[in-house]
């Protein structure tokens, strides 16, 4: 749960490189019918009795393949969790790969390593339009 109670979904923005990052890995969803076709942070909803981070790295594994090393969460502009679809809110980590090789596992049917300056030009799940321009800004 997030701190006010609303359930929480976790995300990585996985990035080429956290020192020095040039890239980032983005994902087209194939489910539900409404949602697919747009682009997304990989992730998915933390389950009760699970920590965030247990549930970003369970999610990357189920859903690409991968293990991760985190960097820092990216907040809203409140400090806090990003509001998103469904009256969710999003926490969202910069990333790096740790282990393996991202594959369209689970939810996905496109992955694209995108250039931090095209970011925007993807068609994103609305929520995550101003979540993108603050990774663009934590990323420069
Ligand atoms: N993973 C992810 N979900 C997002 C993003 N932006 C956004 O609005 N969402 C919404 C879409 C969904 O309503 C919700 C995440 O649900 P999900 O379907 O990915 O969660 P899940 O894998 O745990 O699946 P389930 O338990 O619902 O079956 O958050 C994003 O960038 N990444």
């Amino acid at each position: 749960m997030s701190r006010d109670g609303r359930r929480l979904v976790v995300a990585a923005a996985i990035l080429d490189s956290l020192r020095s990052p040039t890239m980032m890995l983005c994902a087209r969803r194939s489910a539900p019918a409404a949602l697919a076709g747009k682009w997304e942070l990989p992730g998915g909803k933390v389950e009760p009795e699970e920590d965030a981070e247990s549930a970003l790295h369970r999610e990357l594994v189920e859903e690409l393949g991968v293990e991760v090393r985190l960097g820092p969460v990216v907040p809203a502009s409140d400090g806090g969790d990003w509001p998103i679809l469904d009256h969710l809110v999003m926490r969202v980590w910069l990333a790096e790969l740790a282990t393996g090789s991202p594959e369209p596992l689970e939810d996905h049917d496109e992955l694209a390593w995108v250039p931090r300056e095209r970011l925007p030009e993807l068609d994103w799940l609305e929520p995550d339009r101003p979540i993108v321009a603050a990774l663009q800004a934590a990323t420069a």
